[in-house]
């Protein structure tokens, strides 16, 4: 499926493109470390991440749970470089449908790992999570850094993105959700 002989070659060629000497001491193992390099990064498209959160506990804890600052790496679709952030996921159990705390870290690296959008990130990481445990709700807010903002193009750097996807409960109880992103945003 994941095809490194294929990356190899065309790292070689963007060598060659770029005016450089693919063959010089320091470039020859250059494409082979990529190919490697891209199947780690990209390791969340061999995976479906919803399937970490079938490990659930019967807990009766009908109230909020959040797990703050979950750091990120993906890389932007548009220009393949990375992009950096933290992401915040709280939701409120139904029915003692609890998950492992580090199953909403494992999902949120298996949809950053791929050519990604920051909002369909958020999104995906929202709805997965409503579909595999249905709780009341959902929140969950991912701030980045794009670095093709930072080190090129408009040359922004230190420009965060915010993007939140809000399901359930929290759409429409306004309290819930301004508990929500104080308990996010506090300390920071
Ligand atoms: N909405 C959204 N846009 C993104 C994301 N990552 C990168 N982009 C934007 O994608 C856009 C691509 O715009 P284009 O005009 O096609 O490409 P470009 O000429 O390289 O654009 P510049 O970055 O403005 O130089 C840019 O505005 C990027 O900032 C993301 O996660 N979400
Ligand atoms: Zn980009």
């Amino acid at each position: 499926m994941f095809d490194l002989a294929k990356i190899e070659q065309a790292v070689k060629m963007i060598l060659q493109a770029i005016g450089e000497d693919p063959d010089r001491e320091g470039l020859v193992e250059t494409p082979s470390r990529v190919a490697k390099m891209y199947q780690e990064i990209f390791a969340g498209l061999d995976e479906d991440p919803e399937e970490h959160l079938d490990k659930t506990f019967s807990e009766e804890h009908e109230e909020m749970v959040l797990v703050k600052d979950i750091r990120l790496f993906s890389m932007c679709e548009h220009h393949l470089i990375p992009f950096i952030g933290k992401a915040h996921v709280c939701y409120i159990p139904r029915n003692g449908n609890v998950t492992g705390l580090s199953k909403l870290a494992r999902l949120v690296n298996g949809y950053a790992r791929r050519p990604q959008l920051q909002e369909r990130l958020t999104k995906q990481i929202a709805d997965a999570i409503m579909s595999r445990l249905n709780p009341y709700g959902v929140l969950v807010v991912v701030e980045a850094e794009h670095l093709c903002m930072s080190m090129r193009g408009v040359r922004a750097p230190g420009a965060k993105t915010v993007t939140s996807a809000v399901r359930g409960i929290f759409k429409k109880n306004e309290a819930s959700r301004a508990e929500a992103l104080s308990l996010i945003l506090k300390n920071e």
